[in-house]
């Protein structure tokens, strides 16, 4: 028997899914979600509309206070109704306390974020303090998911061992550990959820891998899909990521290419892709969010110590690393000798991709910082779905009124791919000179010489 423990919990107490479904269902097996973001909100929505009883936690007072009122920061359809419900139907508990929530729960999925610390390595930070206040309030017979994309290893050798030294119970024996990785798209998670992808389930062992498949099935109508390992689930996830990282850098390079031979990259694009086998993506001016940009530094990292090459997937992220500062380079030749540093430039898209309002490492930043080391007299940001953002820099205007963006603009750089922007014309970006960045605007609408974009040639 490990560690001399006696075996007090056993997995199979849950005798069948229905078992577990009608405990979750009594609020006798009740859930915390910690982290109420763009994971959490609709994870926790997912569990309330399967009836459970769900205690939300959070650091932050406004993500708190809101919940309380059954509304998120996070526009994804369906949250606000869930946590409406669940706050009339009295299942759902919005707790700033992590460790009274830990003691009221039993099932704990960690949906804080990890990103990246200033050296590219995984910031663990907020994982780690959330899996110490959950082992604090650990009892036997609980679960605990990791949720967020991590390096391999980080459940094992990071989370794991808080869980035990702060509870002083032992997984398997006393408690139930899973690694669940997340693979929401922004604007669509609930329904990916529960309709569309089947759960990556990997366990500290047996028993937690039984529980978790059973808990995880309850909600996911695909299914799920057991993993040998928690390791081996970790690293699925990020090979989700770097494969689209390397394929959005090869479709930026074959894009650069077709623009210098004097080719429509998009024509051969659409051609190549009626090959089965073939799925070039989108070249563009960047790549952002929380996700792509960061989960191939996860893999570098750990090669790093491992000491394995990685080249390819460095050298994707370099490659899609330079796509802000070649777009800003392709934009400045539309003012055609014009004064730089007498020139307004406006930016149409401040989210890191088209119909989302989530700003997180967006190209739009690095494309501010290009055009402010060349000296431009202005630049203004234009987003429907971006109402303020203190991260930009105070002296560039962000307005959700076209015609005021582009007013007197000497340049006009689309750089989300918003579907709004899709239709535009010369006419309503006010004549300026356009630079598409993400190969959307229909070039024919634009005069001949004041209109460049991606992947078409010059
Ligand atoms: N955003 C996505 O589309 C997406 C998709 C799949 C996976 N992921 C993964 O999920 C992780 C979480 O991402 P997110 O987009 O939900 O982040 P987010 O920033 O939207 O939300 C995180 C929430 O956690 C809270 N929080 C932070 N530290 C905390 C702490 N110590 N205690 C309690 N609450 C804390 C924050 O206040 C915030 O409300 C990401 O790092 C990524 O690995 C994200
Ligand atoms: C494989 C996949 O779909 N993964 C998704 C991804 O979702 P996301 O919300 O981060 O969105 P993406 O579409 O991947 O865009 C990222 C950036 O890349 C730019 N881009 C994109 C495609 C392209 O062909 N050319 C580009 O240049 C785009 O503009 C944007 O800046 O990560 C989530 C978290 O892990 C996953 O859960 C989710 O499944």
């Amino acid at each position: 028997m490990k560690g001399g423990k006696a075996k007090t919990v056993s997995a199979t107490k849950y005798n069948s899914k229905a078992d577990l479904a009608r405990r979750v269902k009594s609020g006798e097996f009740k859930i915390a979600v910690y982290g109420l973001g763009h994971v959490g909100s609709p994870l926790a929505s997912v569990w309330l509309r399967a009836g459970a009883y769900v205690i939300g936690v959070d650091k932050s007072p406004r993500v708190l206070e809101n919940a309380k009122k059954g509304k998120t920061h996070v526009p994804e359809p369906g949250v606000n109704e869930a946590f409406s419900k669940g706050l009339k139907d009295k299942r759902f508990y919005v707790y700033d306390d992590p460790v009274k929530a830990s003691q009221n729960a039993h099932f704990k999925l960690i949906c804080v974020p990890v990103l990246l610390t200033d050296s590219f390595s995984a910031d663990l930070a907020a994982v780690k303090q959330v899996a110490s206040a959950i082992g604090r309030g650990l009892k036997k017979g609980d679960v605990v998911s990791l949720n967020p994309s991590v390096p391999p290893g980080t459940s094992e050798d990071v989370v794991l061992p808080i869980l035990e030294k702060e509870s002083g119970l032992q997984a398997e024996w006393d408690f139930y550990m899973v690694y669940n990785p997340e693979r929401i798209y922004e604007g669509r998670a609930i329904e990916d959820i529960e309709e569309r992808y089947p759960a990556v389930i990997a366990g500290a062992g047996p028993k937690s891998l039984e529980i978790g498949s059973k808990l995880y099935s309850l909600v996911a109508k695909k299914g799920v899909i057991k993993m040998s390992s928690m390791r081996t689930a970790e690293t699925e996830k990020l090979l989700e990521g770097v494969y689209r990282d390397v394929n959005i850098a090869l479709a930026n390079e074959m894009a650069k290419f077709c623009e210098k031979v004097g080719v429509d990259f998009w024509e051969a694009r659409e051609a190549a892709n009626s090959q089965p086998f073939c799925h070039i993506h989108k070249p563009g001016a960047g790549v952002g969010g929380a996700c792509i940009p960061v989960y191939p530094h996860f893999v570098l990292h750990t090669a790093d110590i491992n000491k394995v090459e990685c080249n390819i997937t460095r050298l994707g992220r370099n490659v899609n690393d330079s796509m802000p500062a070649y777009c800003v380079d392709q934009a400045m030749k539309l003012l055609e000798g014009a004064s730089v540093s007498q020139s307004t430039v406006t930016l149409l898209g401040l989210a890191f991709r088209g119909s989302v309002s989530d700003t997180r490492l967006s190209p739009t930043y690095k494309i501010i910082e290009e055009l402010k080391k060349l000296k431009v007299k202005e630049i203004r940001v234009h987003d429907p779905l971006v109402a303020s953002d203190p991260a930009l820099p105070q002296d560039v205007m962000l307005t959700s009124n076209l015609s005021k963006a582009v007013q007197g603009a000497d340049l006009v750089m689309l750089v989300s791919d918003h579907p709004e922007y899709r239709s535009l014309t010369q006419r309503e970006l006010g004549g300026a000179p356009v630079y598409d960045g993400r190969g959307i605007l229909d070039g024919s609408r634009f005069a001949s010489g004041r209109f460049a974009a991606i992947g078409k040639p010059r």
